[in-house]
């Protein structure tokens, strides 16, 4: 499948990195874009044999599959620039923007010849680049064998759920925004502990590997957070005390409103 990423920024970016490493598409086979060449250089150092352009038309010349990737408020603009070079009828078109729609996408890419392209909504988290990504995918029009040939790429690089697309915005809180709120908590710990005494280095180092910890016993045992909970609390001891410490500070109802905020 060849494929053509509009925007190689920092999502972009992350899916041509990752593609190229991974099995199914050839790095030359992958063409990228930007706004400027600092980025394609950048892109080029992932894997030269990615193809590199500033120029969106010749882009998606000859692609299977166009990827949108810019910030929303450039999509129309984009959109614009390559419709009239698009083949609907053998091009598909994925959208990777956070906030958008099949009807507004569709909108945008009504050229009045009443053919549609087959389109996606893509969502992976930054962690694509490197095989660790829980990706969203929901499709309009797909043929299932072309789906699952997606899915097939994008499953290389980590987990791949393909939903209908109500749940494209809670898939994007929870996975992509998710990665921002993890590393929040992560941030929260390393700052507490440098006010406990650490040096910044010595508290990110044993807030990874505690993390790391926790993550590998719920994968080890199949067990929920609260298993795992229990048997690090004593009865009257220090994780009690700083566990309602947490919540009297609100910590479960700060996570779930950032989720919901988000969406
Ligand atoms: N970051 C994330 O974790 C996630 C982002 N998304 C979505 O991905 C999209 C991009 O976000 P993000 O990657 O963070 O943003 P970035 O700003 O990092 O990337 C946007 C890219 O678009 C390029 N660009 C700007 N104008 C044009 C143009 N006219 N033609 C081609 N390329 C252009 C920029 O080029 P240059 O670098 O040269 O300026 C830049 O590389 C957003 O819509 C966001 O909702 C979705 C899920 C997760
Ligand atoms: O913050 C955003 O809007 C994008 C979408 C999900 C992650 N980043």
């Amino acid at each position: 499948m060849k494929i053509a990423i509009i925007g190689g920024g920092n999502m972009g970016g992350a899916i041509a990195k990752g593609i190229a490493a991974g099995s199914l598409v050839p790095a030359s086979d992958l063409t990228v874009t930007a706004h400027t060449q600092q980025t394609l250089d950048k892109i080029k150092g992932y894997d030269p044999a990615i193809r590199t352009t500033l120029d969106n038309r010749e882009a998606v010349q000859g692609a299977d599959l166009v990827v949108l990737a810019v910030k929303p408020w450039l999509l129309e603009e984009v959109v614009k620039e390559i419709r009239g070079g698009l083949d609907y009828r053998k091009q598909a078109v994925a959208s990777v923007i956070g906030r958008s729609s099949f009807e507004e996408l569709g909108k945008l890419l009504d050229n009045g010849s009443g053919v549609m392209p087959v389109m996606y909504r893509i969502i992976p988290n930054t962690a694509i680049s490197l095989g660790e990504s829980v990706t969203f995918i929901a499709e309009q029009g797909a043929p299932k064998e072309r789906l699952d040939e997606l899915v097939s790429i994008f499953s290389e690089l980590g987990q791949t759920v393909v939903v209908k697309e109500p749940m494209m915005g809670p898939g994007t809180s929870l996975a992509s925004c998710g990665i921002a709120f993890a590393l929040k908590y992560l941030d929260a710990s390393i700052q507490g502990g440098v006010e406990l005494g650490f040096a910044p280095e010595e508290a990110r180092a044993v807030v990874m590997q505690t993390m790391r910890g926790a993550l590998e016993m719920m994968n080890l045992n199949g067990t929920m957070p609260q298993t795992e909970i229990d048997k690090v609390t004593t009865p009257g001891g220090m994780t009690l005390r700083g566990l309602a410490a947490m919540e009297e500070s609100g910590f479960t109802e700060a996570v779930k409103a950032g989720l919901f905020n988000s969406k």
